[in-house]
């Protein structure tokens, strides 16, 4: 019931606050009508990976579960080119102003193990329901600013973001309540900053995820979105932009509401790099169906909510990222995996981000029922799911890609692009390919066995390329 009336009040909210927001047009010099994060050579990335770890939100040293035998594992099990790793604010400024660069070197150690292994990072300024002295993690405790209020433990955990200890350090933090004139808003861009200053001139670093699902407190739905959350995102671009030119800014809408659909009052940031192709912001939501965060699976009456779910999130999530100018990321997506459905689910979402030219880090990196591998690393039923054959790497403007079960076949086609260079890369998995693909419409230039990347030929023109199991 409790769940159900936060639910309720917040898409009131939502409904009522969202007023017409410029959508602003798709891109009529791209095949797919959005831009791409790039690649050093040129080549649109096909962003695909985990979100690592929730483990980290506790950890004393702030780091994930993983060692670096465990990434090369992904990289074998699941082909992966991108992760979402998660970082907390608490370990980045222990205390204030002073960071702590004994944990950037553990993060940078981690972002090595990733890029040895052709993978992009994507750092992430991880926290759910403030920091650990609320019931959450990500702040700092001298961040923590409560005035005596408390914050009880909840089921499900969800119910913490209305507890009072909880909605005042929020609202502390974003001003809505004076403080003591400490500005703990500086204090986070500043993070945000050393983070960057440290990782500029990391190349496997792809950027950063300014605040992983943002909670107004006190002030949600556009109200919140249009004015303190998008005031620290233009702070934090700002700041980032000062030690760090290359980058990417990702940055999220509000988590509830758009999570599920709803729309977003998110608008658009500027940044110092330039406008048009020359900003480097991209948008990242999350993707979590109400009715499954309520429990259903993907079956029966709650599959067609879902699925309305979806299609409501999908044009919500272009529009979004049509006024930022931005490509989208989709932050997370996950459930868990003993769902009825779940894999059905899994399928759809990971078509919809094909179709959509969507980045993913599916949630999460954490073994067990969520995850690709149990807690003694066993495969689970989602491993296969996730293990499926896709682009890694264009080398023009794509136009439209995918994996069609039934006919076994993936296709990909791009328009070549001047100045882009390089092949188009793509992954074929043992599994559906165990003697390699057979390549129609283009012409292969190379095949590796162990990484199980293919390489096509690309040039100007047009390509459209199909490829089967090779016999
Ligand atoms: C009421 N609010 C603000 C709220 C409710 C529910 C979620 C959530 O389920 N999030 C989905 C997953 N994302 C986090 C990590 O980012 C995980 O812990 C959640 O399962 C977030 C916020």
């Amino acid at each position: 019931w409790a769940v159900g009336a936060v639910v309720l009040a917040v898409a009131a909210a939502l409904l009522v606050a969202v007023g017409p927001q410029g959508a602003g047009a798709a891109r009529a010099d791209t095949a797919s009508g959005h831009r791409w994060i790039t690649d050093r050579q040129g080549r649109a990335l096909v962003l695909r990976g985990l979100s690592t770890a929730s483990s980290a939100k506790g950890a004393a040293d702030g780091m994930p579960w993983i060692e670096e035998k465990d990434v090369a594992r992904e990289r074998r099990a699941l082909g992966t080119n991108f992760v979402r790793f998660l970082l907390q604010w608490r370990k980045v400024e222990p205390s204030p102003g002073t960071y702590d660069r004994t944990y950037l070197r553990q993060v940078a150690e981690r972002v090595r193990w990733y890029g040895e292994r052709g993978y992009h990072v994507l750092l992430d300024m991880h926290q759910d329901l403030y920091g650990p002295r609320v019931g959450g993690n990500g702040a700092p405790a001298w961040a923590t600013e409560t005035d005596g209020l408390t914050s009880a433990p909840t089921d499900p955990w969800e119910l913490g973001y209305v507890e009072p200890g909880t909605v005042r350090a929020f609202d502390r933090f974003w001003g809505t309540v004076e403080g003591d004139g400490r500005d703990l808003r500086e204090h986070y861009v500043g993070a945000v900053r050393e983070v960057a200053r440290h990782f500029a001139d990391d190349d496997t670093v792809i950027g950063y995820d300014l605040m992983n699902e943002p909670w107004g407190g006190s002030v949600q739905g556009p109200a919140f979105e249009s004015g303190p959350l998008a005031r620290l995102y233009q702070d934090a671009i700002d700041a980032v932009r000062t030690v760090d030119r290359d980058h990417w800014l990702f940055v999220e809408p509000s988590a509830i509401g758009s999570n599920w659909g709803f729309a977003t009052g998110l608008p658009r940031l500027d940044d110092p790099r330039g406008d048009g192709d020359a900003a480097r912001i991209a948008y990242a939501p999350h993707l979590y169906p109400l009715p499954m965060d309520l429990g259903g699976g993907y079956t029966g009456s709650t599959k067609g909510q879902v699925d309305r779910s979806l299609r409501a999130w999908r044009e919500q999530t272009e529009k979004t990222a049509r006024r930022l100018g931005a490509p989208v990321v989709i932050g997370e997506f996950g459930l868990d995996t003993g769902l009825p459905g779940a894999m059905e689910y899994v399928e759809k979402v990971q078509r919809m981000a094909d179709d959509m030219g969507a980045g993913f880090a599916y949630w999460s990196n954490d073994p067990g029922p969520w995850a690709p591998w149990d807690a003694k690393l066993r495969p689970t039923k989602l491993l296969p799911v996730l293990d499926r054959p896709a682009p890694l790497a264009v080398a023009g403007d794509p136009v439209a890609y995918g994996w069609d079960a039934a006919k076994r076949t993936l296709a990909v086609s791009w328009r070549g692009t001047a100045g882009v260079r390089g092949g188009t890369e793509v992954r074929l998995p043992a599994r559906h390919f165990p003697k390699g693909g057979r390549v129609a419409g283009g012409v292969q230039r190379a095949w590796n066995p162990k990484s199980r990347i293919l390489t096509l030929d690309s040039g100007p023109g047009t390509h459209s390329v199909r490829i089967t199991p090779r016999r």
